[in-house]
Order: structure tokens, then C-alpha cells, then sequence
């Protein structure tokens, strides 16, 4: 035993040999400490590293694969997800720390996307994970609803969707979108020769527009000349934003920066008195109207018209939710999908004649009655844009390489087995990754990076592809009810403009995907548009 007797003497230098002693007694220890400590850590680091190759991550003790998330977080998520996915087959484990809800599995292999969404639906309802992440936001709307919620709320919708009034409501209201409000503000542009134009910008307002006249029969006029500041926008933005930073947080945390009101907990809550605030409104007004017996017939006036379980009409809240639900349906995927189709279209001139060629010919056809080769005036007709098979191939094109729902997400309630073998533990997450799916060779063959509208067309007619190989619009069950309407939008409002613009990104502008729930362009998409020349047009006919 050392006293402070011995200490005294060591450190004066009366007793050398002592000294040794004392030496070992205080630093070999310490030593013996440091290099257990490296042989662990270089332990651990090897056999991190070595899982690396078996699960397609490094698994570090505690923290799990966090690290490895981090760096994708940086860079480009999806991109990371690819990769991974790549070398791993097609699904991996993903091992969150120890102490969060992070652990999943993630696939992008069509057979267990099939087994997921339809053939075992009833086992992989969204669950109480993504619901409670969710809530804040879509509240117990179509997207974050299982069960009967949910099924009652696709019923309705479903029967709106297919009804002929809906159908010419969609046709009526793009007319006037289109041709009153989009193209005049183009020529504007055009003609006062102002800086680059935000493309995806427009697109949000005119789906927005778009989406409240179909579903709430309202207009907000956001695609106005002079492009209004739409806090609502920014809100709805900012919204989704901090939700999807949710999915990559552990609970624990952004549970309690919510209670403490921190960061983008913050923000999320400011940002969701201003969504709730417009949905409230459009729901007030509609009451009023209702009093005043002034007759609707759009989706919020079918829902107000509903009774809940207990008999009682739906609650402002729950058809608040209604409302937030089908602006984010409505709103954010479509202007995505078309903002990534102009960019794509811009890089592959070759496409942008073959669609232009194929309006051409449409218009041809309209013979006498021939407004054909005067662009400005031309209105396009349902049945014209039905025909236009090789921009629905582009636009397909365009959706694979860049669905607007990157990935998404289920929760498994029995324990199961995927059929690439894979064993999930009752309470799973599984993540399909759409982004992915575009990116595997075994799905769509070696030239899958390119962008090729000719894989989508035999003998020169568009061919569908199974919605678990081409999964943008989900499948299954819970296939989008939008699809027919979104595929109609975006033919008819880019029909309209390539008949009369080439659309050409803006120099150095840069493009990359934004963390959220829908795959919006980080900095917009900053356009120059040129008027076309009339040869340009008369050449096709
Ligand atoms: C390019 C355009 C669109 C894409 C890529 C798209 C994609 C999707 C996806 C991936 C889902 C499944 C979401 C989930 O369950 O997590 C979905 C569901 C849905 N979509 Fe779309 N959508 C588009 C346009 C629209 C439009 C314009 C509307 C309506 C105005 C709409 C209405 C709906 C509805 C109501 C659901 C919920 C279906 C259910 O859960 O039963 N979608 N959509």
C-alpha cells in the first residue's frame, strides 16, 4: 500500500528503488489501460469494418449504423440508399443506435414490394411509428390512416374521383389554369426579357390552384401575374421538411425538442398554425355557404356531408386533416414530377423534338376545323391528349428516374418472411426506396441510369409496367387515386408549354434533390424560356 508518507519520500528522491515501484504502481496500470483500451478499439473497428461486407454497413457498438446515415445525410440520401442497396441485393438491415427507433429493413426488390402492398396488405399497415412521426402534419388524413379511417376515407374519395363531375371539373379548371394564368404569365416573361424564371415555383402554384378547385372547390389564385408571396407555401414547406428530419432522428430527441420547443421542432410548430389556419378557413367558409344553402359538390362538401362512427358529422379537425392530406397529394407530386421532367427534357433535345413531333401530328388531325399551326390559340381536347402516348412514355420516364415519393414506408404487425428470404420480427419498419428501384440493373437492365421514353413503348404504343417494378404511385390497396388525374395534369400543362417554348435551365443552375416527404429541387428550377419560331412548328405539318 502507498501512503502519503511513501509519496513524500518517492517524490523528494530519498529511496530510488522505491521509486521504481511506485513508477509501476502508477503508470503500468495506466499503460496496461491505454493498450487494452486500443486492442479493443481495433477489435471493434475490425469487426465493424468486416460486417461492412456481410451487411453492407459498418455496425458500430452503441451507435450502430448511425455514421454511416450521417455521411448520406450529407451528401445525397437517396443516391446512399442506392448504393447500399446495390451491393447488398437489393434489401439490407439498417441498425440504428441502441437506444432508438431507427432499426429497419430497406428494399427495393420488386418481389417483397409486391408481397408488402398487396399480397400480405392487411400485415403491413403504415403503423404506429410512421403515424406518430406523421401526425403532427397529416393527423389521421388518408396518408397516416389504417383500418377503417383509412378505408373509409378511400372509399369516398374513390367514388368523387370516378364520378363524371369530378372528371370535368379536372378538364374545366386546367383550361383555366393553363391558358389564363400560366401561358400569359410566360409571355410576359418572355416578352420583358426577365432573369430566369423559377419553373418548379410556378408548377407548386399551379398545382396548388389546381388541387384546392378539384378538392375544395376553392381558388386560392397563388398562380397569379404577379406571383403573390404565399406564406401557406413556405409553411407547407417548411412542414414537411421538419417531418421527414423526424424518420432520421431518434424519438427520444425530437420528442423532446418538441416538448421544449427547440430547433426544427420550433419551426414545424410555427410553420403548422399556418397550414391548420388555411385549411380551417377553407372549412369555415364552406359552413358558411352550407348556412347561406349555397349547393357543392366537391371532395370537402362529400366528406362534410359524412357521419363519423358514432353518428356525429366529422369534426373540423379530422376534415382539417382531410384538406392537408389532398394539398400534399395534390399539390407537392405532380409540379415535382414535372420540374424533373423539364430538367430531363433540357439535357435530352432528341425527346423534346419526338414529343413536339407527336403534338404536331395530333393537331394535324384536327383537319378542317385546323387551328393546328397556330400555336397561341391552340386548346388541347381530352381525347387529343389521350394520344399523346410518347410524352406519357417521357413523363413515365421521367417519374421512374425521379419519383416524387422517394421512399416510403410500412410497419409489419406479425413476424414474416420476405420472398427474397429476409425474416421480419413482428414491428419491423420497411422502407421501399422508389428512388432505388430506378437504379438497379436487375430491375431495368444496364442502361437503367439513362433517360430512355423508348422503354416504356412496343410497336410505338404505351405499355404499362407492374406497380411493383414501377412504383411511383404505390400499388396495391393503396394505389395513388390521384394517378389518372396527375397523369392528365401533367401531359396537358406540358403539351401547352412545348408546343409553344423550349424551356432551357438556367446557366450554372444547380440541381439537387431536398430532404422531404416529396422530391422537391433544392434551389428550384431556374428557367429561360424561348418563344418558338412558327417554322419551328410548321415543319410537322
Ligand atoms: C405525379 C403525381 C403523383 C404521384 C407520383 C403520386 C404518388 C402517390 C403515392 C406514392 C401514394 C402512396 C402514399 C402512401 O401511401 O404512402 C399516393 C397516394 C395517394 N395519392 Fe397520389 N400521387 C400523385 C398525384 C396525386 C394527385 C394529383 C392526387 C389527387 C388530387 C393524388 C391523390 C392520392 C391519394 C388520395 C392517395 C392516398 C391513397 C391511399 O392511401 O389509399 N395523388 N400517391
Amino acid at each position: 500500500m502507498l501512503s502519503s508518507g511513501n509519496l513524500t519520500a518517492i517524490s523528494s528522491g530519498e529511496f530510488p528503488s522505491q521509486r521504481l515501484v511506485a513508477w509501476k504502481l502508477f503508470f503500468l496500470p495506466d499503460i496496461q489501460m491505454l493498450e487494452i483500451f486500443i486492442a479493443i478499439f481495433i477489435f471493434t473497428a475490425i469487426r465493424s469494418l468486416r460486417q461492412r461486407r456481410k451487411q453492407g454497413l459498418p455496425v458500430w457498438p452503441v451507435v450502430g449504423m448511425l455514421p454511416s446515415l450521417v455521411t448520406g445525410l450529407r451528401s445525397n440520401l437517396y443516391e446512399w440508399i442506392t448504393e447500399v442497396l446495390y451491393h447488398q441485393n437489393g434489401t439490407f438491415r439498417f441498425k440504428g443506435p441502441w437506444f432508438s427507433s431507427l432499426h429497419c429493413v430497406v428494399t427495393s426488390d420488386p418481389r417483397n414490394i409486391e408481397h408488402i402492398l398487396k399480397t400480405e396488405f392487411l400485415k403491413y399497415p403504415k403503423g404506429s411509428f410512421f403515424r406518430e412521426t406523421v401526425h403532427d402534419l397529416l393527423g389521421d388524413g388518408i396518408f397516416n390512416a389504417d383500418g377503417e379511417i383509412w378505408h373509409k376515407q378511400r372509399k369516398t374519395t374513390s367514388i368523387e374521383f370516378h364520378s363524371a363531375k369530378f372528371r370535368q371539373l379536372t378538364v374545366e379548371s386546367l383550361h383555366v389554369l393553363v391558358h389564363s394564368r400560366l401561358l400569359p404569365i410566360f409571355d410576359r416573361h418572355f416578352v420583358e426579357h426577365l432573369v430566369p424564371i423559377d419553373l418548379q415555383d410556378i408548377l407548386l402554384r399551379l398545382t396548388f390552384d389546381n388541387v384546392c378547385m378539384i378538392a375544395f372547390g376553392v381558388d386560392p389564385g397563388c398562380l397569379s401575374p404577379n406571383l403573390p408571396a404565399i406564406p401557406f407555401a413556405n409553411a407547407f414547406e417548411v412542414a414537411t421538411e421538419a417531418t421527414v428530419l423526424r424518420f432520421v432522428t431518434p424519438q427520444f430527441i425530437w420528442k423532446t425538442m418538441r416538448y421544449f420547443n427547440l430547433g426544427t421542432e420550433k419551426s414545424l410548430k410555427f410553420a403548422l398554425k399556418e397550414v391548420n389556419e388555411f385549411a380551417m378557413n377553407v372549412i369555415e367558409k364552406r359552413r358558411r355557404e352550407k348556412v347561406n344553402e349555397i349547393e357543392r359538390s366537391d371532395l370537402l362538401s362529400v366528406f362534410m356531408g359524412l357521419k363519423d362512427e358514432n353518428g356525429e358529422p366529422y369534426s373540423d379537425k379530422f376534415l382539417k386533416d382531410i384538406c392537408v392530406n389532398f394539398i400534399l397529394a395534390g399539390r407537392d407530386t405532380s409540379s415535382v414530377a414535372l420540374s424533373w421532367f423539364f430538367w430531363l427534357i433540357d439535357g435530352n433535345p432528341e425527346v423534346e423534338e419526338r414529343i413536339l413531333e407527336e403534338i404536331c401530328r395530333i393537331l394535324k388531325k384536327r383537319g378542317e376545323a385546323g387551328e393546328g399551326s397556330s400555336a397561341g390559340n391552340v386548346r388541347f381536347e381530352v381525347e387529343e391528349i389521350k394520344k399523346m402516348e410518347y410524352l406519357e412514355a417521357a413523363i413515365s420516364e421521367a417519374l421512374r428516374l425521379f419519383p416524387s415519393v422517394p421512399v416510403d414506408h410500412k410497419e409489419v404487425i406479425k413476424d414474416d418472411v420476405l420472398p427474397d428470404g429476409t425474416q421480419l420480427k413482428k414491428g419491423t419498419k420497411v422502407i421501399y426506396a422508389i428512388y432505388a428501384m430506378a437504379r438497379m440493373e436487375a430491375i431495368w437492365g444496364k442502361d437503367c441510369y439513362e433517360f430512355k421514353p423508348e422503354r416504356w413503348l412496343k410497336d410505338g404504343r404505351f405499355m404499362t409496367e407492374s406497380a411493383y417494378r414501377f412504383t411511383p404511385f404505390n400499388g396495391g390497396p393503396r394505389l395513388c387515386l390521384g394517378k389518372d388525374f396527375a397523369y392528365y395534369q401533367m401531359k396537358y400543362i406540358s403539351a401547352s408549354i412545348i408546343l409553344r417554348y423550349r424551356v432551357k435551365v438556367a446557366e450554372k443552375h444547380l440541381v439537387v434533390p431536398k430532404l422531404a416527404l416529396t422530391m422537391y429541387m433544392k434551389y428550384g428550377l431556374k428557367v429561360n424560356l424561348f418563344k418558338r419560331d412558327k417554322k419551328e412548328i410548321e415543319k410537322y405539318f
